[in-house]
């Protein structure tokens, strides 16, 4: 990618893990509604490449999206007991905003941060604890219909659905990545929901790279680490992506220590 590539979001958790592992691989124009501290940003990004703006500002948004050649878009309300009026905005009309930006500028690929909130309610009392633990062979792959835990997960599906109606008139590439659960150094201490669809830090820079590397048209993958806990598949992040993830959860205890022999991400 030699296009400069725009983060949106970039001040948040996972702006701050895709920075942290990859800032040095792109040239990055940065955006968050609030300012970004110039000892975090990565070697190379000036304050004249961060951009502090709403997504739903559109005329702000058609500033930041001119001359990149992909935009990684994180930015939304992250809680997943967010309410309706905050989701609709940040994270419906937002997602909708800098995509109709995005394809009006000619980009090439949005990658875009969906939830494993967008499927939660697979997770039924009748295959609870169980799909959570390792022997058990339960796996959403991407290919399924989306069912939302909450209000939050509805605004993630209708951003995949958005990204998929761009994609399909404007040949846009979309990447759609339903992201477990991000934590720093350990998986989600006592956690076993939290530990199967733990996230890394480094897997996630690593994750984030791949969707800016790869080719491909429209994509739904799991962004996971290759935990043994798991009920999300990662061979389509595998395979269309080339996704190669380093961590799994099951190399820390259930407290969240590291096993004597893991290499612990320290990321
Ligand atoms: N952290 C996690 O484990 C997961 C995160 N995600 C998704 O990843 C994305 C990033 O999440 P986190 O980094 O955890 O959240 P965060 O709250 O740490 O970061 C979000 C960033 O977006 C900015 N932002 C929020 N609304 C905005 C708006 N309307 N305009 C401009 N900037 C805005 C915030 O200022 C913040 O810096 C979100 O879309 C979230 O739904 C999805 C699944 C799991
Ligand atoms: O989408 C998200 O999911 C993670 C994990 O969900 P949780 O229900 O296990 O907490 C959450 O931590 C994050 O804030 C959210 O954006």
């Amino acid at each position: 990618m030699d296009d400069p590539v725009l983060l949106t979001g970039a001040g948040g958790r996972v702006g701050r893990a895709i920075l942290a592992g990859i800032g040095e691989a792109y040239d990055w124009r940065l955006l968050d509604r609030e300012p970004l501290a110039a000892e975090r940003l990565p070697a190379g990004v000036t304050t004249e490449d961060v951009v502090v703006a709403d997504v739903t500002d559109e005329e702000a948004v058609r500033r930041a999206v001119d001359g990149v050649g992909a935009v990684v878009h994180l930015a939304g309300d992250p809680r997943p007991n967010a309410p309706w009026d905050s989701v609709l905005a940040n994270n419906i009309d937002g997602t909708r905003t800098v995509l109709a930006a995005a394809v009006d500028a000619g980009v090439d690929r949005f990658v875009f941060a969906s939830s494993n909130h967008a499927v939660g309610a697979y997770e039924t009392e009748d295959r609870t604890p169980d799909m959570y633990r390792k022997d058990d062979e339960f796996r959403l792959n991407g290919s399924e219909l989306p069912r939302p835990s909450n209000l939050y997960g509805v605004s993630k599906a209708t951003g995949e659905t958005l990204g998929r109606y761009y994609h399909d008139h404007h040949d846009l590439s979309v990447a759609c990545v339903r992201i477990g659960n991000l934590t720093k150094g350990h998986p989600p201490r006592e956690y076993e929901r939290g530990q199967a669809m733990w996230l890394s830090h480094r897997d996630c820079a690593h994750l984030f790279d791949r969707c800016l590397a790869a080719d491909y048209e429209y994509e739904i993958v799991y962004g996971i680490s290759d935990n043994d806990r798991k009920y999300y598949s990662i061979e389509r992040a595998r395979e269309a992506l080339g996704y190669d993830p380093q961590d799994n959860s099951a190399a820390y205890t259930f407290g969240g220590e590291p096993k004597e022999e893991a290499e612990p991400d320290s990321a």
